[in-house]
């Protein structure tokens, strides 16, 4: 493993049984197709490509989520897949997720409070006002005011919502934040303002990201390598900067044409503001 590898990803592979009424029989789909790639202490990596190409199961399966069919993964020298039970629960506080929808992954019947407190119980030492403290900073490196602990999800707007989601992953202190297409469910200037965080936050606390995004034109401004996933295979990896700007599969070449200008030109102004 190179010096300032975090994450080494080798081979994965996942496949996927698909039965019912449709098939005659039983058919099995290869979601993943043996994927490999690095990331490096706080570097941000982008995964894109289109829906279905897998992107989501590789995201997962990093997250102990799900299980991959073969392959290996190591994450700060320890063999990631290996890990089960207490060992496996000590660790989870190194790799924390931020899913697509922050309606469907708080829960509508606690209050922020108490979601914060979750991990925190979980993975640190910190009782009483310790914790309140905690939570209360938690809320201010969101960019939320801190007096809002007491109320429920259902009174914080999308974006607020995914801040409150993102304070959650960072309770821990993760050493790698998994983010699946965090901003999709959110509004156009939600969007621009939760990127913003997320690579703010990533530059002041060295956190390193998987990005995982079909958002091209986003990856393209806010991760410093990117990963192209066709149909469970990564197609090419690499700087984005070249990748984006000289792509070698026809594949990549397509997905850059589709992105249209005015939108590069507006995730432009959005990740440089
Ligand atoms: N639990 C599952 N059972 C069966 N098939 C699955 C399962 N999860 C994912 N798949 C299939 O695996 C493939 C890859 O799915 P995945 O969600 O990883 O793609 P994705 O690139 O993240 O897509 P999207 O951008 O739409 O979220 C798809 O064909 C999907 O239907």
């Amino acid at each position: 493993m190179a010096d300032d590898a975090l994450l080494e990803v080798r081979g994965l592979v996942r496949h996927f049984t698909l039965s019912g009424r449709l098939f005659e029989k039983p058919r099995q789909l290869t979601a993943v197709n043996d994927v490999s790639f690095t990331i490096r202490r706080g570097q941000a990596f982008g995964l894109v490509g289109e829906s279905g190409s897998g992107k989501s199961t590789i995201g997962r399966i990093i997250a102990r989520l799900t299980e991959p069919s073969a392959g290996s993964v190591s994450f700060d020298g320890v063999d990631w897949l290996a890990l089960r039970g207490k060992a496996l629960r000590d660790k989870r506080r190194d790799i924390q997720m931020v899913f697509q929808s922050p309606y469907a992954s708080l829960d509508p019947r606690w209050r922020v409070r108490d979601i914060l407190a979750e991990p925190l119980k979980s993975y640190t030492d910190l009782k009483g006002t310790g914790l309140a403290t905690r939570a209360a900073e938690l809320m201010q490196q969101v960019g939320l005011n801190p007096d809002w602990l007491d109320r429920f999800p259902h009174q914080f707007s999308g974006g607020q919502r995914q801040r409150i989601a993102i304070a959650r992953a960072l309770a821990s202190g993760p050493k790698l934040l998994i983010a699946d297409e965090p901003v999709s469910a959110l509004d156009v200037s939600s969007q621009a303002q939760v990127l913003q965080l997320l690579r703010n936050i990533c530059t002041e606390q060295g956190l390193a990201m998987l990005f995982i995004s079909h958002d091209l034109s986003v990856v393209d401004h806010l991760c410093q390598r990117v990963g192209v996933l066709n149909r469970g295979v990564l197609e090419e990896v690499g700087p984005t900067s070249e990748i984006f700007r000289s792509p070698k599969s026809d594949y990549t070449r397509r997905l850059i044409d589709a992105v249209p200008g005015k939108k590069r030109r507006a995730a432009e102004r959005v990740v440089h503001a």
